[in-house]
């Protein structure tokens, strides 16, 4: 009897023949309210789950009584009730570090666009105002030779800081949990307190995981604690930032600009009061979104679903997952 396997996410093809290879795909190329019926419907005797984003908690996995293994096709599982998984011996995946360089290539995108004001002044050039030779008004800020601030040096972290220390000349600080000699060899970063992070960067990039400990972690008392002329970026998740409070530093001018690849609720609603400030510019969480990038990670997370259901030790299981020794 062939594994089932509920496939929530638009996929290659050659990823669903991969897992059709050995099991039984039942396919969903996006789920929305139409066929979340028929969805709860195929969990009921689903062995393995293959996607991103869906909120697996203990009220959907209540629903999933033959589940054995939930792969997700992004490194990030937020999503992801851990604790309920590990109650229930079911196995978590991620697809980490394939993405890194297409991450930290966007999230450096975003530093330079915001820091030189391009959506901005693209629109000016498009609307036909550039009539003459751009004046100071319109002019940006360095990024070569400038300092940034990495929260959280991890694989797209550190990615970011290789961008930053060979393309740019940057010096580098970076506060996460643990140390990391090797970038603090490679990239010269050094290791400081989120508090001195905030006060002497030019650019502030958060890349943390979104977690108990870092849900707002960027709120009104940091957003004081930086420069007045410093930038923030963010490409880890909306929630690691307290958006209000990001709303008010830039509307009291306690910092620069904002560059945001993420938001709180998303789709960001076109209300949202950061979508009419021209000095943030913002995108719909791209940092993955290349074609080739996009199906490493969806193959990787297959791999990591066909090796857990044959009871093998599936490639990337998630910290706090069974089988994590
Ligand atoms: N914008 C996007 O499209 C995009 C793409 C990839 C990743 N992400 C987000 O970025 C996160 C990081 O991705 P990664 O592959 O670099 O993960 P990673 O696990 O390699 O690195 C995460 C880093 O954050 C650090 N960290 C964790 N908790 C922290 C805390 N409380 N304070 C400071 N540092 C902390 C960890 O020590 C680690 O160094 C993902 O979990 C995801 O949410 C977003
Ligand atoms: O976590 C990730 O991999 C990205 O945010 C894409 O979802």
């Amino acid at each position: 009897m062939k594994s089932k396997v509920i496939v929530y996410k638009k996929m290659d093809e050659k990823v669903l023949e991969f897992i059709r290879e050995t099991c039984e795909v039942i396919y969903f190329e996006k789920l929305h309210s139409d066929v979340y019926p028929i969805f709860l419907e195929e969990l009921k005797d689903a062995d393995a789950l293959l996607g991103s984003g869906l909120k697996v908690d203990g009220d959907l996995l209540d629903r999933a009584p033959h589940l054995k293994i939930v792969c997700n096709t992004s490194v990030g599982y937020d999503n992801l009730d851990m604790s309920e998984l590990s109650k229930r011996n079911i196995i978590a995946t991620n697809t980490p570090d394939v993405l890194n360089d297409t991450v930290a290539d966007t999230i450096f995108g975003l530093l330079l666009a915001t820091a030189r004001r391009m959506p901005e002044l693209d629109q000016f050039v498009k609307n036909g105002e550039w009539k003459e030779t751009l004046k100071e008004e319109h002019f940006g800020v360095d990024v070569h030779h400038k300092t940034l601030g990495i929260i959280g040096m991890g694989g797209v972290g550190s990615a970011i800081a290789k961008r930053a220390r060979f393309g740019f000349d940057m010096d580098i600080l970076y506060h996460g949990r643990s140390r990391k000699e090797e970038e603090e060899q490679t990239y010269n970063a050094t290791y400081c307190s989120l508090e001195e992070l905030l006060q002497k960067s030019d650019f502030v990039c958060l890349m943390t995981p979104l977690t108990p400990q870092t849900e707002g972690l960027m709120g009104k008392r940091e957003f004081e604690l930086m420069k007045q002329s410093a930038i923030f970026i963010n490409g880890s998740r909306g929630k690691t930032v307290d958006e209000e409070a990001l709303i008010n530093a830039l509307r009291a001018e306690e910092i620069l600009g904002a560059g945001l690849d993420v938001f709180a609720q998303e789709p960001v609603s076109p209300a949202n009061p950061l979508l009419s400030m021209k000095n943030v510019v913002t995108l719909p969480h791209i940092g993955s979104a290349t074609a080739e990038t996009r199906l490493k990670m969806a193959m990787l997370g297959a791999e990591n679903l066909v090796a857990g259901l044959k009871g093998e030790t599936p490639p990337n299981l998630i910290k706090g997952s069974i089988g994590v020794k």
